[in-house]
């Protein structure tokens, strides 16, 4: 079985990233900027958006963080929004999810410039996404390509099995592995809550990236001997022993699937620090007008 350190080649696109950004200003260049809207007091959107500045701070890039309570209006938010539309200073913006429940993502999502949305959330992008037109790709399934990539995981005609269908992470996932590409090419099946017996899919995936956010789910009977496992999954659970009274667990029974794993990524450790890096790699890609012109 082989760990998929997420950490150590998240360090690796970083240094890339950076490298590249010492080019871009050594030729007279401006910084690449990401903004980042944060609504409200979320602990893990908080330490993820924080993580993001921090992350841009070590590549050279700029970046502007807007932190709101969560009694801003919808109305005050959009247009935020479009004031950074206009801004040709930033060349990335991120909405922090999940939102507050009084705030229409679909409205926030809508209203940003394409052109701007580094996360790939925008219809537009989903749409060039599916066309196989250029487009920023969801951060952690261009993190999980990424992995399989840099891995040399073979992946053509293998049968991919996602548990989860969210807009960031299963949909996307499932279209870019059944896509003609390299990593991709996979039959792919799509299983959720209404999927009935689970396990019997889940048995026939050589490639199972579960996003679903319930710690555990996928126990060692539901995997077959040799899959590719991708756990998505990090969620808080009450832990007395650490310091902060929790710990991340994934979505993966980790101790008792990993050996039947050929490859498998730790929670956390995993797929987590690419999705910062793939934000990155996007943000510079919107600076270099890779996307868009
Ligand atoms: N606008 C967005 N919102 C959300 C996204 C997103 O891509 N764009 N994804 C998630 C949260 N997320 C980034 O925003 C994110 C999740 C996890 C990690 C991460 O590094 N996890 C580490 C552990 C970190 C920790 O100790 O808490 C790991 O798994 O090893 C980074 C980013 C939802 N919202
Ligand atoms: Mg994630």
């Amino acid at each position: 079985m082989i760990l998929l350190d997420g950490k150590k080649t998240s360090e690796a696109i970083q240094s890339e990233i950076a490298a590249d950004v010492a080019e871009i200003k050594k030729q007279g260049g401006k910084a690449p900027h990401l903004a980042a809207i944060l609504v409200g007091q979320d602990g893990g959107s908080m330490t993820y958006v924080n993580n993001k500045v921090l992350a841009c701070e070590r590549v050279g890039f700029d970046s502007t963080l807007l932190h709101y309570e969560d009694t801003i209006s919808e109305e005050e938010l959009l247009a935020k929004i479009e004031e950074i539309n206009q801004d040709e200073n930033i060349d990335g913006l991120i909405v922090q999810l999940p939102l507050p429940k009084h705030i229409n993502g679909n409205k926030v999502l809508e209203v940003m410039d394409y052109k701007k949305d580094v996360d790939g959330f925008h219809p537009v992008n989903v749409g060039r996404m599916v066309a196989g037109l250029p487009a920023y790709l969801p951060a952690t399934p261009y993190g999980i390509m990424q992995l399989l990539e840099r891995y040399n995981i073979e992946t053509k005609g293998k049968h991919c099995v996602v548990i989860g269908r969210s807009n960031i992470v299963g949909t996307p996932i499932s279209i870019l592995m059944s896509k003609c590409t390299i990593p991709g090419e996979c039959t792919v099946t799509i299983c959720h809550r209404n999927t009935v017996d689970l396990a019997m899919h889940t048995r026939m995936a050589d490639i199972l990236i579960v996003a679903v956010g319930k710690p555990g789910m996928v126990t060692a009977d539901m995997v077959k001997e040799g899959a590719v496992v991708i756990d998505v999954g990090t969620t808080r659970v009450p832990d007395a022993t650490r310091e902060r009274g929790w710990r991340l667990r994934g979505d993966v029974d980790f101790d008792n699937v990993a050996p039947k794993c050929s490859y498998i990524t730790p929670v956390p450790g995993g797929v987590g620090p690419l999705t910062i890096s793939m934000l990155l790699k996007n943000t510079l890609r919107a600076a270099k007008k890779e996307v868009y012109g």
